[in-house]
């Protein structure tokens, strides 16, 4: 389970210890060996040249060449046999890693406060963070046991050298001092343009999406847009490819020359191993294996060193996005199932001097807004786009907790009410309503997924109208809706709007709330909508969003919002009866329409 807290080096080695022991220690144990085997190599190398020297002088035996030819073919399994099986093991570990990190993560993300997803400086942030972690936190451990790797078979090889000569091993460490700096600095530095690069990518990857995806392609077909959109997809792909060449060519630049650099320190050292051969202080073994292995050195603190330095720069980044992250607020119960409460009847609800900005913003949505609805009545509210109506209905559902005023409930605090309590007697479809990819019991289902009720899914139908629809389809509730799947049926505007509601009754909810629920129906299906719910009023209570005046008109009470506060409020005819006032005008505004429409429908 992630904690808010800050996440450093040190979880990269605790996380896999945590989730996977076993092959953590393997891994652990794995790159000691390793570590040991330039050293090793070294010194079994030097014994068999000098043993076979001895042999061909004809100073020794030949069975004496058995000893080194053994020790070597040790270094050999080692080096060669080993690192296929922790592949295996790496894998079996990674797959293990992936399911329990990932899950902690999409937990952390279900629990989030509603605002950071509102937010886009957090969802950037949650976008990052989530797209690849296992990959980071892998490739975090691998890269601290290559450090460790690197640092163990360094020293050892320092030993060795400095043991012959020492002044060799001196020169060796002052050229890996500058090459760490600047690995460390081009990571660092290569992370921070790598975000930039990651925000274009999103940005044309959504462009990549309207020019795709199938949902754009009537709007496609008949606006034409697709080259312009393709122009600004070219502009934006050139923009991050451009910061990611910039960051590979200054890598290039920074550590390879840094590399070669090395290696003609690299010369000028074996340079230095000559005279002590001269003079028998260096055996012609020991000389060949340490040139060997001070090339070898030299070429891992150069290269493997400066790539190792370089992901851990990237990795502490990323950690600090993952610390980040991982203190973001939660919301208590953010994720947990609806509760049912035991004889929840709803009576009453109530606003007082209700105030809110969106967090982040100085602008107030809501003022001093006040007003009561009472059990056995149904109510609308009205108001011009941007007034405030959904933001309403965003705080008394909880989705924001920070705002001014009181909110009650059947005369008790809101905030008294637990996350959980309120899904489970509140239900809403939105404007922007989900249109789920799964089968049509499914789509209905989700509303309720404590539940399994065919019956119940078959009522919500009939309510919804939409038995007719249901008949014509192959494999009936169970076929898939939407245009992505293989075999799946599309729905028209209304049927998914009808069907969003039928999610709604199937919840069991006893506040219902609909926001803009009929802008896709017509206006027969308007009607009747209007119609069944004042009928289920008796034992539920009904709020509308609505921007159609005519349908607005049949709610026993009418709150007409305007800047965040209610302007008006009362029964249609009340509302006329104010010459200057608000829905008089909006409704005169929107009266050959409804009057038309009214004389057939609403009678
Ligand atoms: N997450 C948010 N962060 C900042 N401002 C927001 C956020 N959500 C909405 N707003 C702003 O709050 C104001 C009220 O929005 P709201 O959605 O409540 O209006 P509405 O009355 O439902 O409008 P409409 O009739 O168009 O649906 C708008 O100006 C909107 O831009």
């Amino acid at each position: 389970m992630l904690n808010s807290r800050d996440y450093t080096i040190f979880d990269l080695i605790v996380t896999p210890f945590r989730i996977i022991p076993v092959q953590t220690l393997a891994a652990i144990l794995y790159m000691l060996l390793d570590a040991l085997m330039p050293a090793y190599q070294t010194l079994v190398i030097a014994y068999f040249i000098n043993t076979a020297t001895e042999i061909f002088n004809g100073r020794a035996d030949y069975s004496l060449i058995v000893k080194p030819i053994a020790l070597i073919m040790g270094y050999v399994i080692v080096t060669h046999l080993f690192p296929s099986l922790m592949q295996i093991v790496d894998l079996t570990g990674r797959n293990k890693l992936n399911v329990t990190l990932k899950k902690e993560i999409v937990l952390k993300r279900a629990r989030l406060e509603y605002k950071h997803i509102e937010n886009n400086d957090t969802w950037e942030l949650i976008h990052r963070v989530c797209g690849d972690p296992v990959g980071y936190f892998m490739n975090g451990f691998n890269n601290i046991l290559s450090g460790m790797n690197l640092l163990i078979g360094t020293a050892s090889l320092l030993v060795i050298v400095m043991s012959s000569t020492f002044i060799t091993g001196i020169v060796i460490v002052l050229v890996a001092v500058p090459l760490f700096y600047i690995a460390i600095k081009t990571g660092r530095e290569n992370y921070a343009m790598g975000l930039d690069a990651h925000r274009i990518r999103r940005k044309y990857n959504d462009l990549a999406d309207i020019l795709t995806n199938r949902d754009y392609a009537e709007e496609r077909t008949l606006f034409g847009y697709s080259s312009a959109i393709t122009d600004k997809y070219d502009k934006l792909y050139k923009e991050s490819y451009t910061i990611e060449k910039q960051i590979q060519i200054r890598t290039f630049v920074n550590l390879k020359s840094g590399s070669m650099i090395a290696l003609l320190i690299g010369i000028v050292i074996v340079g230095l191993l000559l005279p002590p051969l001269n003079q028998g202080e260096l055996s012609i073994g020991l000389f060949i294996s340490l040139v060997t292995a001070i090339f070898s050195l030299v070429q891992r603190m150069s290269w493997q060193l400066s790539d190792t330095m370089q992901q851990h720069a990237r990795i502490k980044e990323y950690l600090k996005d993952f610390s980040e992250f991982a203190k973001l607020s939660e919301k208590e119960d953010a994720e947990a199932v609806p509760v049912k409460v035991d004889g929840f009847i709803f009576h009453s609800l109530e606003f007082k001097n209700v105030g809110f900005q969106y967090p982040g913003t100085d602008r107030s949505i809501l003022k001093n807004c006040s007003f009561r609805m009472v059990h056995g009545k149904t109510y609308a509210f009205v108001g011009e786009n941007g007034a405030g109506k959904t933001t309403i209905i965003k705080l008394l559902t909880g989705m924001y907790d920070d705002y001014e005023g009181e909110i009650f409930i059947n005369d008790k605090n809101l905030r008294e009410y637990s996350f959980a309590e309120l899904k489970g007697f509140i239900a809403v479809v939105f404007q922007n309503f989900s249109k789920y990819a799964l089968t049509v019991k499914d789509n209905i289902r989700l509303g309720n997924i404590l539940k399994h009720d065919e019956e119940d899914i078959r009522k919500s139908i009939s309510e919804m109208n939409l038995n007719g629809m249901i008949q014509g389809l192959e494999f009936g509730l169970d076929t898939y809706v939407g245009k992505m799947k293989e075999n799946s049926v599309d729905l028209s505007g209304g049927q998914w709007q009808r069907l969003a509601i039928a999610r709604l009754l199937y919840s069991d909810s006893a506040i219902h709330i609909l926001d803009e629920p009929t802008a896709a129906l017509d206006p027969i299906e308007e009607s009747k909508l209007y119609e069944l719910f004042s009928r289920i009023n008796t034992d539920r209570f009904t709020i509308f969003i609505t921007h159609r005046l005519g349908a607005a008109r049949i709610s026993d009470e009418i709150l007409v919002v305007s800047e965040g506060r209610i302007a008006e409020q009362g029964s249609h005819e009340q509302l006329m009866g104010y010459p200057s006032g608000m829905y008089q005008k909006m409704f005169a505004s929107q009266r050959s329409w409804y009057e038309a429409e009214s004389k057939v429908h609403y009678g």
